[in-house]
């Protein structure tokens, strides 16, 4: 069954278009990336996806939840890391964190820090926390390395993966860096220019020279 669906989707800023027929899906329980470079539209995709912008066409279907750990972070830096989380329950009326904080036990000791005082990657912790509050089926996080260092991206990939497998929520990963996104997920899409130039298991893109030199940093050699 597919958490998510998206179909022929067009979506234009004035005279430009941002997306130019996407089809996407995410399945239930399926972690999925988009991968692309600056520009070629992930952000509007995700913004169709939790209705903050319109389609000029096509459709979007997501079935349950979905929350959005936008890119950034965007936490509120003068509140406690607990009332960042409260807030980002405010729609599913669980204000209760116990939950987040034993899906991501680091957080129990920020719990009363100023969510502006943290590091980039306890910030990046706190933005994930905040959309699990939602308890959503499908939780969509755009670039979640950004700016971090490798190992707290390592981290924060193990928390991702752990969400996925224990409690099968749905992730569709936008990012940069294919390299974590394509040993994160087991599909992907590539997107530039507002179209979907390749798709498919990860590992079949990984060894598409296309894909491997635009994205991968060169040829991808086959373990032994
Ligand atoms: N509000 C807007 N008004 C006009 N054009 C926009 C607007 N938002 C995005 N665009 C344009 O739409 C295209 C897609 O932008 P989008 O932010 O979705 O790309 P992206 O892949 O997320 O890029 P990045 O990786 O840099 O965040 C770009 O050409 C961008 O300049």
């Amino acid at each position: 069954m597919s958490m998510v669906r998206v179909r022929d989707l067009v979506v234009r800023y004035g005279s430009a278009t941002a997306l130019d027929g996407v089809s996407l899906t995410v399945g239930s329980g399926e972690m999925v990336a988009l991968v692309g470079p600056n520009g070629a539209g992930k952000s509007t995709l995700v913004n169709a996806l939790s209705g903050v912008v319109r389609p000029a066409s096509g459709t979007v279907r997501v079935a349950g939840r979905l929350a959005h750990v936008p890119e950034g972070r965007r936490l509120f830096p003068d509140l406690t890391v607990e009332d960042n989380l409260r807030l980002g329950g405010w729609r599913s009326r669980s204000r209760d964190p116990a939950e987040v904080y034993e899906l991501l036990p680091a957080l129990v000791r920020l719990r009363s820090r100023r969510a502006g005082s943290l590091s980039g990657g306890e910030q990046q912790m706190v933005a994930v926390g905040r959309a699990l509050m939602a308890r959503p089926e499908v939780i969509a996080v755009d670039e979640l390395s950004l700016g971090l260092a490798p190992m707290v991206v390592a981290g924060l990939a193990r928390h991702l993966a752990a969400l996925n497998a224990g409690r099968g929520t749905a992730v569709l990963l936008i990012e940069q860096n294919a390299r974590l996104a394509f040993r994160l997920c087991s599909r992907a899409y590539v997107l530039e220019a507002g179209r979907v130039v390749a798709e498919g298991p990860c590992a079949e893109l990984a060894r598409s020279p296309r894909v491997a030199d635009a994205y991968l940093g060169g040829p991808v050699r086959e373990a032994p």
